[in-house]
């Protein structure tokens, strides 16, 4: 007697993205449907809960002096971006790469942030040519060469300036950006005179200040300590005359990959307005940068397991994906969840390292990973909306995967697959 099929593990956290009928499917599709149309591996979104992620937010924001702007970084595909711009969200930018995403998507450049610690002189012209919201600067250096930029253009640039204020976010250290040993933003110590520096500069309009502490931080001290922080120093700063229009927290809450229980949106923006509302600022202008949070865990990474191996000590599945297609496993010893596109009975359940085909030890998705697998099947990489594509290479010379867009029963193309032939495209080679 055949035993009856496992239950299909529950998805908690990924709304859109559940078992039906045996079958994993993104809203109404099923992901083998979109594996034998476009292929593996393939980056997979649902419009549903991408919306739903930003409807969050607006609604958290409703009503109160906010404005939310989207990391770009995240998951830049003009499409995605096109969502959140008609749903009237701003963008957080890195790179003049990044502005030209948003302004393709039909992004309001008035809406638009700058940050980064290396912004190229033409990164500037451009910004400031498009008219963006602000320049998050984070060093003196920055202040002067902005300046500089802007005066040749006969433009004023408005300026926010990047404080550290030198907290422990206890996430992933490459994932911390306020520690004092940290590259980003201007230390506390020294921001008060860099205000006062700036407001010498002929060309710059100082219209804020910024911090951001890091990424995937799942509870709220951390954001309550450094605007506790950054509260002392708006003090300081205004009480030498100079005037803030907003104070920008940075990045936005991280999500559920395995077992963390992050805030809600609404609760944790929920905290830290009430706490500056008890600080006296309730009438301030606050600004948001959610990234992960809005499209983490709207998308998975649909792959084939093109073979089954094992050593001694262990077994191994080799998938067509790898982490030139999906980086964070390797950069961070991150945890994803792995599931089957179609579970079987468990019968045959061994653990599993699922590792990709690129020349490195390192190239895992996932360690000791209880599956029931064939050769043939379909796994998908869940959480992999964020920092997914948007990090992902041509290592090996490996043409980068191709994204759909699920909204209910349709399947958008809206990334193609890369060529090989593409790749090679870009380079000449030597005529002897
Ligand atoms: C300056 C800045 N803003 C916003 C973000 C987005 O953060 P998250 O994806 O955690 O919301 C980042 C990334 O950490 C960042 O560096
Ligand atoms: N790439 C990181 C987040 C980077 C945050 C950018 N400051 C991740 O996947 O978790």
């Amino acid at each position: 007697m055949s035993k009856p099929p496992a239950a299909p593990p529950e998805l908690p956290g990924h709304p859109h993205i559940a078992y039906r009928a045996g079958d994993l499917m993104v809203e109404a599709v099923p992901v083998s449907h979109l594996a034998r149309q476009f292929g593996t591996p393939l980056y997979v979104y649902s419009r549903a809960a991408i919306e739903q992620a930003a409807q969050d937010y607006l609604a958290a924001a409703q009503g109160k002096p906010v404005s939310l702007r989207y990391a770009v970084k995240a998951n830049s595909s003009l499409a995605i971006l096109q969502l959140l711009a008609r749903l009237g969200w701003g963008f957080d930018i890195v790179s003049g790469g990044e502005l030209a995403r948003v302004l393709a998507a039909g992004g309001d450049a008035g809406k638009v942030v700058f940050s980064g610690v290396g912004k190229l002189e033409s990164e500037m012209r451009a910004a400031l040519r498009a008219g963006v919201q602000c320049f998050n600067v984070e060093s003196e250096s920055e202040l002067h060469r902005l300046n500089r930029v802007a005066g040749e253009l006969g433009r004023s640039a408005p300026v926010s300036l990047r404080i550290n204020p030198e907290v422990d976010a206890r996430t992933h250290p490459y994932i911390s950006t306020g520690l004092k040993s940290s590259k980003f933003g201007i230390p506390q110590g020294l921001a008060r005179k860099a205000y006062s520096d700036a407001a010498l500069l002929p060309h710059l309009r100082i219209v804020g200040i910024d911090c951001h502490i890091g990424s995937q931080i799942t509870s709220l001290e951390p954001y309550l300590d450094a605007l506790d922080r950054m509260l002392d120093l708006i003090r300081d700063i205004e009480h030498h005359g100079i005037k803030l229009e907003h104070i920008d927290l940075g990045g936005g809450v991280g999500i559920r990959y395995a077992n963390e229980a992050p805030p809600t949106p609404a609760a944790w923006m929920g905290a830290l307005l009430q706490r500056l509302e008890n600080a006296g600022h309730g009438h301030r202008q606050v600004m948001f940068e959610p990234g992960r949070s809005v499209v983490g865990n709207a998308g998975l990474l649909l792959t084939e397991v093109l073979t089954l191996k094992s050593s001694l000590e262990r077994h191994f599945a080799v998938t067509d994906a790898a982490m030139n297609d999906l980086m964070r496993p390797a950069l961070y010893q991150a945890w994803q969840a792995i599931v089957p596109a179609t579970p079987r009975d468990g019968r045959h359940a061994r653990r599993y390292d699922v590792v990709g085909p690129v020349c490195e030890s390192g190239d895992w998705l996932g360690r000791e990973r209880d599956l029931d697998l064939r050769e043939g099947d379909l796994l998908a990489v869940l959480s992999a909306g964020a920092y997914g594509m948007a990090m992902a290479s041509n290592y090996n010379t490996r043409p980068r995967a191709a994204e759909v867009l699920v909204d209910g029963e349709q399947a958008h193309l809206i990334r193609e697959r890369e060529t090989v032939e593409q790749l090679l495209g870009n380079e000449q080679r030597l005529v002897f």
